[in-house]
């Protein structure tokens, strides 16, 4: 770590940054409902009071630009860049109490930026102005670095799956790689789109199943999102399911999530979560020259 870097997580010991929640919200497979599930979660819990970050670790804005219709000119690129600051290129617009830092563009790993983009980021959450309690994850499909970054830096993991076999496989592959490769051994599961509390379960013990048996890792079911036409319509209006039809099944469960989520730990340690989240997050994985070097 450089003198730059070391100071930048030393500056992050201030009260404007103390006590932050970090959840990544992964998944595996793409579609299954990451995003749905953060930004719904993001405002119910706004409504509770929190003020929430969602940091869109997708493919661009593309799903929260169609969603809600907002367009983001700057992303965490232009910031890592030096060209922008955290603050600036946060999207305030969407609804009272929530930002969204827009992706950075491309899949580019976090464990390939270079030493002045480390640097970069560290300054950047360093330096934030913006005061928030939790900061949401939404990361991509797939079990890219960039997603095992995110996961491994963040205080809670959840993954999103649904009843179908490709949702379960890729997520129980992201599980492995997780707890085998990053040292994540605790993972938070949504079961989303099911027809029943039941089916629900049964999702659940269906991915639990193979877990236990080659795996080293603790499930906990944390939400049951039914199946919820409203959720489409909601889109369709550029509005989320919570604020649209706030009574319907999903945007419930999107509330019970958050209630939950209301009473996870805060972290302890000085400095709060996110001076723990950004030194994790751009750790690299040792390389075999820094193997022999040791
Ligand atoms: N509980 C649900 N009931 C019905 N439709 C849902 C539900 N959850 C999500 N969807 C729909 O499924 C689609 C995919 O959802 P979403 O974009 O949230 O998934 P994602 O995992 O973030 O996808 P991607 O990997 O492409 O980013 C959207 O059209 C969304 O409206």
């Amino acid at each position: 770590m450089t003198r730059d870097q070391a100071s930048g997580l030393r500056m992050m010991n201030q009260p404007n940054n103390d006590k932050v929640k970090v959840i990544a919200v992964s998944g595996g497979k793409g579609g299954v409902g990451k995003t749905s599930v953060s930004i719904n979660t993001a405002v119910a819990l706004a409504e509770k009071g929190k003020r929430v970050l969602v940091l869109d670790a997708d493919l661009g804005l593309a799903n929260v630009d169609v969603m809600l219709g907002i367009r983001a000119e700057k992303n965490l690129s232009h910031v890592l860049s030096g060209d922008a600051e955290l603050d600036d290129i946060i999207v305030r617009e969407v609804t009272k109490g929530i930002g969204i830092v827009p992706a950075t563009s491309g899949t580019q790993a976090m464990v390939e930026l270079t030493q002045a983009q480390h640097a970069g980021l560290i300054r950047a959450f360093s330096e934030m102005r913006t005061q928030f309690d939790i900061l949401i994850v939404d990361t991509a499909a797939g079990i890219s670095d960039m997603v095992l970054s995110f996961s491994r830096a963040s205080q809670d993991v959840l993954i999103v799956v649904c009843d179908e076999p490709t949702s379960i496989t890729d997520a129980y592959a992201l599980i492995k790689i997780l707890s085998r490769e990053h040292g994540v051994f605790h993972f938070k599961i949504v079961a989303n789109m099911v027809r029943s509390l039941r089916e629900g379960m049964e999702l659940f013990a269906k991915l639990s199943k193979v877990t236990d048996r080659f795996l080293d890792v603790a499930l906990e079911l944390v939400a049951t999102v039914p199946f919820d036409e409203n959720l489409r319509k909601s889109v369709r209006k550029q509005k989320l399911v919570v604020e649209a039809f706030p009574k319907s099944p999903s945007a419930i469960a999107y509330h019970g999530l958050a209630n939950k989520i209301m009473t996870w730990p805060i972290p302890q340690q000085p400095g709060g979560h996110l001076e723990f989240f950004v030194e994790r997050l751009v750790q690299r994985k040792p390389t075999e020259e820094d193997r022999a070097s040791e």
